[in-house]
């Protein structure tokens, strides 16, 4: 595999343009749709969005986990650690899972395998990956239980998932995730089958960690407080594409997007006082995007320009960037346009 002489030495994974179509009977859901993303070394990018904006999707076909009738396009590029792993084979791709990216899923108890111990599932992969002898394994699991904080280790790698309350069954996950010190973890809404306690403790483990092992998380929440919480970036997605993106304080103190300020607006988590206002309207289907915004159906600032053509990204302060078109110097901005 050959290694891109441009890649930055920080950037451990980089999507370019991904699309990931579904192609149904109905008609082909763009379903992912042009997404970019960049991700540094030990640092942690919050991806937000409603349900069903691609969010998923997005993490699923950077792990290679999708299958007919859902295909990433060509001309999407995955870059982990500088090589192109958009074209591997399923087997190269396996290799990798696991290894040098691994992802940690919403519902630990379908991903764990029932009929076996924990201590087996966290020693797997490195006797898989890394070589290591079934003794080996099993004494590393025991450290790597331990390091995600399950007390008396030793004894509860011999429990089996069912025997593990929901927070500890997650932790598990996050030890097998971690085993083979990957450069990549995605975390698929980990704590959403949670209670708030065990919540919190499981995005405690996981900021530790990142700090620890350096490891680069791609957490994809709806939950804007999470990230406030444990991100140092954040990519807002609506309707298959990143809307915004920039550092957390800058992006949630200063929302740009109208779409990012409704999301803000709609949540409870960051400001409990304040009375939420649902977004009106619904998202545009996947089936038939509109040719300009996405958003422009729902967007109180909408002009014809935003119905016409699609918007290019603006540069904001801090490194934020914003795909809408009240950024745009050209334009004019009317009375009432946001604040930049
Ligand atoms: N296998 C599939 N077949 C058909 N449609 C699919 C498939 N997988 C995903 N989709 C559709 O693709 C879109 C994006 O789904 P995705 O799960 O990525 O959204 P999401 O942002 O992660 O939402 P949520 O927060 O609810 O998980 C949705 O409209 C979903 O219905």
């Amino acid at each position: 595999m050959q290694t891109t002489a441009s890649f930055e030495q920080e950037t451990v994974l980089e999507c370019c343009n991904l699309r990931t179509y579904i192609h149904t009977r109905r008609g082909l859901v763009r379903a992912v749709d042009g997404v970019d993303l960049k991700l540094k070394a030990g640092r942690a990018l919050g991806l937000v969005g409603e349900s069903g904006s691609g969010k998923s999707l997005t993490a699923f076909s950077i792990m290679g986990l999708i299958d007919e009738p859902v295909r990433i396009e060509e001309g999407s590029v995955i870059r982990l650690e500088g090589r192109d792993i958009g074209n591997l084979s399923r087997k190269q791709l396996a290799g990798l899972r696991g290894s040098r990216i691994a992802m940690v899923f919403q519902e630990p108890m379908t991903a764990l395998n029932p009929v076996h111990t924990v201590g087996w599932q966290v020693g797997e992969p490195l006797i898989l990956h890394l070589g290591m002898t079934k003794a080996q394994a099993k004494k590393r699991a025991i450290e790597l239980l331990d390091l995600v904080g399950i007390k008396d280790a030793a004894r509860r790698a011999d429990d089996y998932p069912h025997q593990l309350s929901g927070g500890m069954r997650q932790r598990v996950m996050i030890a097998i995730a971690l085993a083979c010190d990957p450069a990549v973890l995605l975390a698929d809404e980990p704590t959403t089958a949670l209670d708030v306690t065990v919540q919190s403790q499981i995005l405690t483990i996981l900021a530790e960690l990142r700090k620890r092992l350096r490891v680069a998380i791609l957490l994809i929440t709806h939950d804007l407080g999470v990230v406030e919480e444990t991100c140092d970036d954040v990519a807002v997605m609506y309707a298959g594409r990143i809307v915004e993106r920039g550092p957390v304080p800058e992006v949630l103190q200063r929302p740009r997007h109208p779409y990012t300020r409704a999301l803000l607006a709609s949540m409870p988590t960051l400001d409990t006082e304040a009375t939420l206002r649902p977004i009106p309207g619904s998202v545009p289907d996947a089936r038939s995007w509109p040719k300009g915004c996405r958003f422009a159906s729902r967007c109180e600032f909408v002009t014809g320009r935003c119905l016409d053509e699609y918007p290019p990204t603006f540069a904001g302060d801090a490194g934020a960037e914003v795909a809408c078109w009240l950024y745009d110097e050209a334009q004019p901005r009317s009375q009432g346009g946001l604040q930049r």
